[in-house]
């Protein structure tokens, strides 16, 4: 199939991209054929966030957007809060002492999913070909190395390789310019900045994972708007943070984020966040309630100084492929959304100057004099310094530098990062730090989460996560590390059992993968390769 140009990925980015190109063409009076590949089963199936939204990028997209049916930009943020938790205590950090750009002022609390539920069909209205359950399993190439497109994976394959009676082959899709919307850690975009070198004068990306459940709770501790953001207890040998916002509906979004680089091989990221919810403030919060939802997904935390090169001939990425989040804000909606406009825009010029498959410069151009690399600008310093000197200091240190920025004082230095997965230490150097037994009531356990996010992969299927070397998961990362995939998969794909005659066994649940990517991320010798699964597998939020 020929397009102008294809999106791979129906997220905020893919989706802001296919509706600037069509707004463009409209506005030249002539054509262009764009679609939109999704590997979720529909529109925002794969999409976790927290979220709270900043409309920068919506009002230079869709300026009456306020006066458009469906929109869920329902709630606006009402009040805005930050503690720092102990134990059994928080303090309220006061917000006059936040830098001005920190404010969530105009901002909306509101399920991600939803929103792209509803860019969704505001595209489709222009004229943008959808296709939900397709999942790009291949990048195409010219003779001369250019991206072609992609291909879709073939469906109805049984895990030994051999076509089912269901086999439905892939597709081909070419285009003119292929946009990689893949979101963190997408698996095409990673093969791409390594076949055009694309981070070799950009920092490692550092990463988080972050998960989260949503909640019905008691109508009067509902508090529509109130967004709450924490630090602090209980993570004690890593990085990260909590989020609390109440949002339409009588529901709140929890959820925590533990930043990747940790070094306590012992550290499991949703057993933290299941003890983080036993602080009194939080567990009386949810009482009386109900969870209805969970789901984990990376984010990026490597900020300004890990933004790769965009562009490469007939192709670019966008959004957080690339990776535009401001860390300390947790915001990377907005961001997305820009790089995605830039990228169409200087697609549609080149097509309208009847290029294609040469590098998009306009796009890099673009991006180096807009406002999301001067927001990233000014808080680049902050991963790194909390990361150094630790949650209280390096916090200080780090609203030091984003009040010089806001006083238009620029720091003259920019941090880097190491790779996540180089930091963890042997496990006998640390302690295993202590967890709650679920409860099932305001604690749970991995399985009967993974439950709440409809989670559903054909078992009779190739493995999506591939280990290149089969060996190294019990030969060489249960001495070092007690294999740590057991703890930091938040959905309990990965288990070591002992089998009959006292062997460890290493055992992949793959039908459990919520898509989060953090083991194609943390393994520490990047032996597990998360590969896209038969489309329309995977997580099917209802409104995360
Ligand atoms: C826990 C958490 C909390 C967050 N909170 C906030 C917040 O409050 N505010 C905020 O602004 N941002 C927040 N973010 C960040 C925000 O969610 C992202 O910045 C944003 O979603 C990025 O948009 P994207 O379009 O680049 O990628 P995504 O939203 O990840 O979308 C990518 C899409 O591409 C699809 N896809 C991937 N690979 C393929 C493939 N090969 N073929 C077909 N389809 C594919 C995926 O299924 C997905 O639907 C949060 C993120 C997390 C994880
Ligand atoms: S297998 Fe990997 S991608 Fe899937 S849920 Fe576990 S850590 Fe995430």
């Amino acid at each position: 199939m020929e397009y102008d140009v294809v999106i791979v990925g129906g997220g905020p980015a893919g989706l802001s991209a296919a509706i600037r190109l069509k707004q463009m063409a409209e506005e030249a009076g002539r054509e262009i054929e764009v679609c939109v590949l999704e590997k979720g089963s529909e529109i925002g199936a794969h999409i976790l966030s927290g979220a709270v939204v900043d409309p920068k990028a919506l009002y230079e997209l869709l300026p009456d957007w306020e006066e458009m049916d469906g929109h869920p930009l329902t709630v606006p943020v009402e009040s805005d809060n930050h503690w720092v938790l102990t134990k059994s205590g928080k303090t309220s950090f006061p917000h006059i002492f936040m830098p001005p750009f920190m404010d969530n002022d105009g901002c909306y609390t509101l399920s991600l999913g939803n929103f792209c539920r509803w860019l969704a069909s505001v595209a489709e209205g222009m004229g943008v070909e959808i296709f939900p359950g397709f999942a790009a399993a291949e990048v195409l190439f010219h003779e001369d190395g250019s991206v072609k497109g992609v291909a879709t994976g073939a469906t109805g394959i049984g895990k030994d390789g051999e076509k089912k009676p269901s086999y439905e082959p892939g597709m081909e899709l070419h285009a003119k310019y292929t946009f990689f919307a893949e979101g963190v850690r997408g698996h095409l975009s990673k093969e791409l900045k390594r076949i055009f070198e694309l981070d070799r004068d950009c920092e490692p990306q550092v990463y988080g994972i972050g998960i989260k459940e949503l909640w019905d709770i008691e109508p009067e501790k509902h508090e529509p708007g109130c967004v709450i953001h924490t630090q602090g207890w209980p993570l004690e040998d890593a990085n990260g943070g909590g989020f609390i916002y109440h949002q339409a509906d009588g529901q709140v979004a929890i959820g925590y984020v533990v930043w990747l680089g940790y070094k306590n091989p012992h550290i499991a990221p949703f057993q933290e966040m299941q003890k983080w919810k036993t602080h009194p403030v939080i567990a009386e919060l949810l009482k009386g309630g109900k969870r209805v939802s969970y789901g984990a997904r990376a984010i990026n935390d490597g900020g300004y100084q890990s933004v790769p090169k965009l562009a490469f001939p007939g192709g670019a990425l966008i959004g957080c492929s690339a990776g535009f989040l401001n860390v300390p804000r947790i915001k990377g909606t907005h961001t997305a959304m820009k790089s995605g406009m830039m990228a169409a825009e200087a697609a549609f010029a080149a097509v309208a100057e009847g290029r294609q498959s040469d590098e998009l410069t306009g796009y890099q151009a673009a991006y180096d004099e807009s406002w999301v690399k001067e927001e990233l600008r000014k808080v680049r310093n902050t991963v790194p310094l909390v990361k150094k000197f630790g949650d209280l200091l390096g916090t200080i240190l780090s609203g030091a530098t984003m009040w010089a920025e806001a006083l238009k004082i620029k720091m003259p230095f920019t941090l880097g990062h190491k790779p996540d997965h180089e930091q963890l230490g042997r496990k006998e150097h640390f302690y295993p730090p202590e967890y709650p037994k679920p409860d099932g009531v305001l604690t749970f356990d991995r399985l009967s989460s993974v439950f709440l996010s409809n989670t559903n992969h054909e078992e009779d299927q190739p493995p999506h996560l591939v280990l290149k070397d089969p060996a190294i998961p019990i030969e060489h990362n249960l001495p070092l590390y007690d294999e740590p995939a057991q703890r930091y998969c938040p959905a309990g794909v990965y288990e070591v059992v002992e089998e009959e005659e006292g062997n460890p066994k290493f055992v992949i649940n793959a039908q459990n993968c919520v898509h989060c990517k953090t083991c194609d991320i943390k393994d520490p010798t990047q032996n597990i390769n998360w590969v896209v699964p038969e489309g329309g597998g995977g997580p099917n939020y209802p409104n995360m």
